[in-house]
């Protein structure tokens, strides 16, 4: 077979309309932004991936952008190579809040994964293979998802459009919420974002879902707003009670402490978020699950590696997930369809986006028993639907964020508002 040369890269970024959504930062804006990139060929295949759509991620996707023209999309190597010493220079930067310290590797993991998601796209619409195969093969067919549950607000300050899922401010209110999630999209498995009240009430929301779904295993999430301290009065009022508890305090040395006096296992997508950080966090068994997240840990490969790496260690695999389309919904099934250790039931924030908002053609893969179905056409399996992407864009030019501040949002209705970590 002939080279498949990328002659061209379009980056597009979006906006969709986002609930307000509560988490330790604060709160979720009017709109989340992502970006489509699309990796043109010489043989006029189009490779397609999502990646965020800050200003800071833009610009380092687009310093990438020149350097990989010329790569054949089946040489990821030279691809990476060119993607790392185009973003040599570049200061660490985080697209988004809470997913961990911003680090150079990281920094050059997201630039690579947003080109390598889109070469695999273009591999497999070149060869008529899914992506899945190209990874080895699914071991797989149906990926499991869980319900993203998060406290919220009925609706955002200001004149912006009210989504349907009303308030839920505590243990009633995410109960409701969950029974929704699960009787709409079948889902097996709850997590609940925490960090947002006191801990007691957060307690009590678990309680109250672990009675009302007994047999559905339940995870909390406070992103690192618990002292240590705080951690280990959780942790023993949740005993038995949670399938895992993810990144109750800052730090590696911190979750140490708290894995130390518990049984239930530690997950985490905030103090291991790149290769750098596992040799400590696996020196003092500071978590016992990591979240990938082929977005920032570099790509489909660098997953395959980091699941390597938990099966080495004996650390368990999940994946982590922030508010995204389509496109990276099929990234994700897909990888997590290729890696036989990734056992856990994904997050997604699918059912926060409102139905009639995708990028793709029919609006996207969807939850049934709470799981996608793999698409059987090639590559993703997903093509761009033109005028939802151009529609999305226009809101992208129109919404004037252009970059994700859940502090600055939270300031809208709580000026003395902080965001600082941990609160409780
Ligand atoms: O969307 C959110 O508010 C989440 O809290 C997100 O920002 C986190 O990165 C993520 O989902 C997590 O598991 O920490
Ligand atoms: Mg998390």
């Amino acid at each position: 077979m002939t080279d498949l040369k990328i002659v061209d890269v379009v980056i597009t970024p979006v906006a969709l309309k986002d609930p307000p959504l509560l988490n330790s930062s604060g709160v979720h804006e009017p709109f989340a932004l992502r970006s489509i990139v699309e990796v043109q060929t010489d043989a006029g295949i189009v490779g397609i991936s999502e990646a965020y759509g800050d200003d800071a991620t833009l610009a380092l996707l687009h310093q990438a952008a020149t350097a990989v023209v010329g790569t054949d999309v089946f040489d990821l190597n030279e691809l990476s190579r060119r993607v790392a010493s185009a973003v040599g220079g570049s200061a660490a930067s985080s697209p988004t809040e809470l997913i961990g310290t911003a680090s150079h590797d990281k920094t050059v993991a997201q630039a690579t994964a947003a080109f390598e998601v889109a070469c695999y796209d273009a591999q497999g619409k070149a060869t008529g293979r899914r992506v899945v195969d190209l990874l080895g093969g699914a071991v797989r067919e149906r990926v499991d998802f869980s319900a993203y549950l998060f406290y919220k607000w009925a609706e955002h300050p200001g004149d912006f459009d009210v989504d349907s899922w009303g308030e839920a401010l505590d243990p009633d209110g995410i109960v409701k919420q969950a029974r929704r999630m699960v009787d709409r999209y079948g889902f097996g498995s709850l997590k609940l974002k925490g960090g947002v009240f006191a801990p007691e009430e957060e307690i009590e929301a678990v309680k109250a879902l672990r009675r009302e779904f007994p047999d559905r295993p339940v995870r909390i999430d406070p992103n690192a707003n618990w002292s240590v301290q705080t951690s280990h009065r959780v942790a023993a009022a949740l005993e038995g009670e949670l399938e895992y508890l993810e990144d109750p305090t800052p730090g590696i040395p911190g979750m140490a402490e708290v894995a130390a006096k518990t049984s239930l296992p530690l997950a985490t997508n905030m103090c291991v978020t790149s290769f750098a950080e596992i040799p400590e966090s696996v020196r003092l068994g500071a978590v016992q699950v990591i979240l990938s997240d082929h977005h920032f840990w570099g790509g489909f490969r660098a997953t395959q590696n980091l699941a390597a790496l938990c099966q080495t260690f004996g650390l368990g695999l999940s994946m982590h997930s922030n508010t995204h389309l389509g496109v990276s919904l099929a990234a994700m099934a897909h990888i997590a369809a290729a890696t036989p250790n990734l056992t856990y039931a994904l997050d997604t924030h699918t059912p926060w986006k409102s139905e009639e908002e995708d990028v793709v053609l029919g609006g996207g893969l969807t939850f049934t028993d709470g799981a996608v179905t793999l698409p059987s056409g090639p590559g993703l399996g997903v093509e761009l639907d033109r005028d939802a992407l151009a529609k999305l864009h226009e809101q992208y030019l129109t919404c004037g964020i252009r970059r994700r501040d859940d502090v600055g949002w939270m300031r809208q209705v709580h000026p003395e508002w902080t965001g600082k970590r941990p609160r409780f």
